[in-house]
């Protein structure tokens, strides 16, 4: 250990100012010292280093010159001084005589000898300053004269010591003082012999090479210095010699500092930093032979009365209440029947809703889905957003032309409009199995579920239930009696009740577990969806559960997890916008720019689509993931949420529901009038030129609740604000079922019988448009006005 200085300290040692000490390690250590704090062995070594350098003497003959004539000076004196006592000692001798002394009458007494230490110091003193009027403003920093340096901070530290113990016992005797002197200088000498030695020891181990340093990734070259027990001058040099100019706060990636850890003959490990997850959750891939067949796990989607939910009951009653004598049907989010020995997993939430959510939270849980398509009604917009999910989903599909046994079916129909959407049959040469079933009846679902088997093998579904569980959770709910109830899915490994188990920002042991029958079962194994209890919070549908070990780092991985979240939402967003697409390009991150349209009618969708994906050049390909005629919906803002896809839309509006998940989400959605403004948009967004200098504020809207016809002037809507106000002037938009039918401005605005200029959110007013007179009621008008602003 060194002993410890003060900044100040230093410098009057060093004979420098303060400031000069404060300066200098700022400038080359990145560190701030005030004057009175203390500096560790490193920053004292710089410090060292750096005012030798600077005040290094390239001729020392001045010096001895200094030294020789100073001791000369002092031999001179001591011999004046000599001679001088001898002369006095004669005299009082010759007085001492009684003839003198009776001359005299009185007796001399001989001056105090002085102090020979004193006399050494100040010839020290002195010595120090004839050196300095020699050098004229020059110093000297003894370098290689550590002794003497050291012996003259224990000099200070005694004399700290000495004023310490006077003050402490100030009738302490002069004697214990120099005990207490002697055994700190004793002391002090035990710790300059073990710095020494460990100075030596490290050379000697360096040049052994029997120093071993772990290195990261990135490594700053003050850490580097002080793992490679250097200074960091010492190493900033031997980077310098190497050609890289770096200071002591620069960071240096793994093969720089490996080069300059190679120059102090180190041996260089690589240290490699393990996560908790990495520490606690086995992630090591399955081998062929530790794999085994797994159940398929199977969504099924559709639009809304295709009979989704008819077609799960059906297979459900008749796949597994029937033949689970006193099975009670547990709704656990999924279910599994067994058709010829073989199971089935069922995730029971139909609709792409639970589906997207989960895919959203990045959790892939299904193989198939078996879209359900109304033999009576064909494809319709929801079969479509299905088939799209589905698609960006990358799951195999299965086409289930449902109400075979109506009369109006047409599966013929139902084939030919899937072929529009890239599914073609597969009796028609395509790859998409179209099974013609009725949910009613029960015609057609045996085969149907023989081909979710027969699909499921060619995809060849394997997990290894050998190995601590891996899997989604489903839903999960607080239960009054029993707390945190979670449904999941196990999806490799089999779960064990009693496993320590993490799920998202949850943790605990599994207490019981219950399959979809209700039994209560010990395990389950890969694809078996279970219902545990014992976790110590909600998780959410989606989040990943694994079985882990060591339920410390578990709860610490939480702990972290927790923290991530705080810190990601703080975070920009990195959900690609039109605003940040060039940056996103730039950095790699979007390859691909997914697009949804919504349109009012079927041919700007179209239109929109082909001259988008014109747009597509080297850097980034334009992919409209999903087009469709209609308001924007809840659907378009899940799928764009979790697809990272913006939407677009022509002379449609979002619901209320899409606009706020969409802000909620960061989903970008950019509506426009006129197809030409959006290619543009986008257009110049690709290559970076995007700088819209005004956007449309929304200031409220209000509803058309009765219309009022005045001859003289038309039209007038007798509205009621629902959000925001109304201002006359503003800019109006009439929204009709979700289509945009006029653009107008707002002509007159009226609070009974008086001219207003504004209207707030509550209120009842008269609204009179400037140009467009056709309103009628249950009209919407979306106020708004165009502001200037500045990107971020
Ligand atoms: N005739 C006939 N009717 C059916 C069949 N399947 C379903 N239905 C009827 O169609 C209607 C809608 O069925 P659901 O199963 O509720 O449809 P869904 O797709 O789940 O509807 P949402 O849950 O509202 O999305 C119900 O009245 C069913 O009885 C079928 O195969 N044949």
């Amino acid at each position: 250990m060194m002993i410890k200085y003060k900044v100040k300290e230093v410098a009057t040692d060093l004979d420098v100012a303060t400031k000069e000490v404060v300066s200098v390690l700022k400038d080359k250590l990145g560190v701030d010292k005030k004057a009175m704090t203390t500096l560790n062995e490193e920053e004292l070594n710089f410090i060292f280093d750096y005012f030798t350098q600077k005040n290094a003497v390239s001729d020392l003959a001045p010096y001895f010159a200094v030294r020789d004539q100073a001791i000369r000076q002092k031999e001179e004196e001591a011999a004046k001084r000599k001679a001088e006592e001898k002369k006095r000692r004669e005299e009082a001798k010759d007085q001492l005589r009684p003839d003198s002394a009776k001359k005299s009458g009185k007796v001399q007494a001989a001056p105090a000898q002085p102090k020979k230490e004193k006399v050494d110091r100040t010839a020290d003193i002195d010595l120090k300053s004839e050196i300095k009027s020699k050098r004229g403003t020059g110093r000297i920093v003894d370098t290689g004269a550590a002794e003497v340096n050291v012996d003259r901070y224990n000099q200070k530290y005694d004399d700290l010591a000495l004023d310490k113990v006077k003050n402490e016992n100030n009738m302490s005797s002069k004697k214990q003082k120099i005990n207490q002197r002697s055994k700190q200088r004793n002391r002090r000498s035990a710790k300059r012999e073990t710095e020494r030695e460990r100075m030596a020891r490290i050379e000697k181990e360096r040049k052994a090479k029997k120093m071993t340093v772990l290195i990261p990734d990135e490594i700053s070259v003050g850490d580097l210095a002080l793992r490679l027990k250097a200074t960091v001058a010492e190493v900033v040099k031997k980077a310098f010699l190497m050609g890289t100019m770096v200071t002591a706060n620069d960071v240096v990636d793994f093969d720089t500092a490996s080069l300059i850890a190679m120059e102090f003959h180190a041996k260089v490990e690589k240290e490699v930093v393990v996560t908790i997850e990495e520490r606690i959750i086995d992630d090591s891939e399955d081998t062929d032979d530790n794999l085994v067949d797994r159940a398929p796990v199977v969504v099924v989607m559709g639009h809304v009365d295709h009979g989704k939910t008819s077609l799960l009951d059906y297979i459900r009653n008749a796949h597994v209440t029937d033949t689970e004598a006193g099975g009670i049907t547990q709704h656990i989010g999924a279910y599994r029947v067994n058709i010829n020995d073989r199971d089935i997993t069922f995730l029971d939430t139909p609709g792409h809703e639970a589906f997207t959510t989960m895919r959203a939270r990045g959790a892939q849980v299904t193989d198939i889905a078996i879209l359900v398509v109304a033999a009576d009604d064909g494809i319709m917009p929801q079969t479509v957003e299905a088939i799209n999910h589905a698609k960006a989903a990358g799951v195999s599909v299965i086409v289930a032309i449902n109400k075979m046994d109506k009369p109006g079916a047409n599966p013929e129909q139902v084939k030919q409009q899937l072929t529009e959407y890239e599914l073609i049959p597969e009796e028609w040469g395509g790859d998409t199995p179209c099974v013609p079933v009725s949910a009613k009846t029960g015609m057609g679902i045996d085969d149907l579920l023989e081909m979710v088997l027969l699909v499921a093998d060619m995809k060849e579904l394997k997990a290894n239930p050998d190995r601590a569980a891996k899997g989604t959770v489903i839903e999960a709910r607080l239960d009054k009696g029993r707390g945190p109830v979670a449904s999941i899915l196990v999806q490799n490994g089999t779960l064990r009740t009693g496993d320590i188990v993490v799920a998202g920002m949850a943790v605990g042991h599994v207490r019981a577990m219950t399959d979809d029958k209700g039994r209560r079962v010990k395990e389950a194994g890969p694809s078996i969806p279970v219902e545990i209890t014992g976790l110590d919070d909600v998780p959410t549908g989606g989040d990943t559960f694994n079985a882990v070990t060591d339920e410390r780092l578990a709860r610490e991985l939480v702990e972290q997890r927790k923290h991530e979240k705080k810190e990601a939402e703080f975070n920009a967003r990195t959900k690609v916008t039109l605003d940040n697409l060039f940056d996103q390009m730039k950095l790699g991150e979007v390859k691909e720019l997914k697009i949804i349209v919504k349109a009012d009618v079927q041919g700007s969708v179209e239109a929109v689509r082909q001259s988008l994906e014109k747009l597509s050049n080297e850097e980034v390909r334009v992919n409209i993931i999903h087009g469709a005629v209609g308001a924007v919906n809840e659907s378009d803002v899940m799928l764009a949420n979790a697809s990272n896809a913006i939407i677009v839309g022509f002379n449609v509006r979002p619901d209320a529901n899409a606009q706020a998940n969409a802000e909620r989400d960061g989903v970008d959605m950019r509506m426009y009038r006129v197809i030409y403004d959006c290619i543009e948009e986008i257009e110049s967004a690709m290559k970076g030129m995007l700088a819209p200098k005004t956007r449309e504020v929304i200031l409220g809207t209000a509803e058309v609740r009765d219309v009022i016809r005045i001859k003289s002037i038309g039209n007038i809507g007798g509205c009621y604000v629902k959000s925001g106000k109304i201002q006359r002037g503003a800019g109006v938009r009439v929204v009709r079922d979700g289509i945009i039918i006029a653009d107008d401005t707002i002509g007159s605005l009226q609070r009974f019988k008086d001219s207003v200029k504004e209207v707030n959110e509550g209120y009842e007013c008269g609204i009179g448009l400037e140009k467009y007179n056709d309103i009628k009621e249950g009209d919407i008008f979306e106020v708004f006005t165009i502001e200037e602003y500045r990107e971020d």
